[in-house]
């Protein structure tokens, strides 16, 4: 479905040369102006009729703008107050659909901010991207508020979030994304469909989540994974030494305590994790 906006709006180039708006590499601006990719991006999450989503960093929103045609209701929050009046204007075109949060996105409560469920579609700012992320994946309570993550990382990022067990990208990141959730690289965007381009590639991470192993408490396991792979070329009996009964647990599970972390798959973590909350 697409709903045009009540308003007709000037391609988004223009609206932001009109506006005087240049790119901030501090905030980390990297903006999208293609509206078939964004159209493409907005598509991701499945149906967004009538959904509520939650944007971080909305810029001058072109992303924004795509979302809104696929019928969504917009919670955006951007720590940028030049992107303001571009918002206000986005917000009129398209009766009030689109609500911004002048905000830094660290100190926002999306679950209460939405009241309800909502997705998440997001092109991070890199500063702050991984840490949003794992707060997303950490809530106590699973299934979380939100329905699924449509997330634009830098490449790199994206592959340590899918990687499996053994590869070089394998850590603590993907063992959070995995152990509860799917997390899958939808797209790949090359650096020039920025403006802008960054100095690398870019992909869209889609994560839905998944049924939660029982018994796992996700502070034990987020411990766990944050001292296993803060030491990553040690072997486990020496990174988990800080943690009491891991070791006891290691040897429980029939885990050779001279493994290193990356060896170590999803399940196996999950199970240590368990066993250490008993
Ligand atoms: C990569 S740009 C994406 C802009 C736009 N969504 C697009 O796709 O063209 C990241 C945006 O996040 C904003 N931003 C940076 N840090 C932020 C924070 N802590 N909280 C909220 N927004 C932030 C920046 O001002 C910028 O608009």
């Amino acid at each position: 479905m697409s709903v045009q906006p009540s308003v007709p709006l000037p391609p988004l180039r223009e609206t932001v040369r009109a506006h005087g708006l240049s790119a901030s590499k501090a905030l980390g601006q990297n903006f999208l102006f293609d509206e078939q990719l964004l159209d493409r991006i907005a598509a991701l999450p499945g149906d967004l009729d009538g959904a509520t989503v939650f944007e971080v960093g909305p810029g001058p929103g072109g992303l924004t703008r795509a979302l809104l045609r696929a019928g969504a209701r917009v919670i955006a929050v951007e720590r940028d107050d030049r992107c303001l009046p571009l918002l206000a204007e986005l917000s009129d075109a398209f009766d009030g659909r689109l609500t911004v949060v002048p905000d830094d996105a660290m100190a926002i409560d999306a679950d209460a901010l939405a009241g309800g469920p909502y997705h998440i579609v997001a092109n991070l700012p890199y500063n702050v991207g991984t840490a949003l992320f794992t707060r997303w994946l950490e809530p106590a309570a699973w299934p979380p508020q939100w329905r699924s993550l449509t997330l634009m990382f830098q490449l790199e990022v994206a592959e340590r979030i899918v990687a499996p067990v053994g590869t070089n990208a394998y850590g603590r990141l993907a063992v959070l994304a995995q152990w509860r959730s799917h997390a899958r690289i939808a797209m790949k965007v090359h650096r020039s469909a920025f403006t802008p381009p960054p100095k690398v590639m870019s992909a869209i991470v889609h994560v839905t989540p998944a049924d939660e192993p029982e018994g796992v408490d996700p502070r034990i396991l987020s411990k766990l994974t944050e001292k296993g792979f803060g030491q990553r070329r040690k072997m486990l009996r020496q990174s988990l030494k800080g943690i009491t009964g891991a070791i006891e647990a290691l040897d429980a599970l029939g885990i050779d305590p001279t493994r290193r972390a990356e060896t170590v798959s999803v399940a196996e973590w999950v199970a240590l994790a368990r066993l250490l909350g008993r």
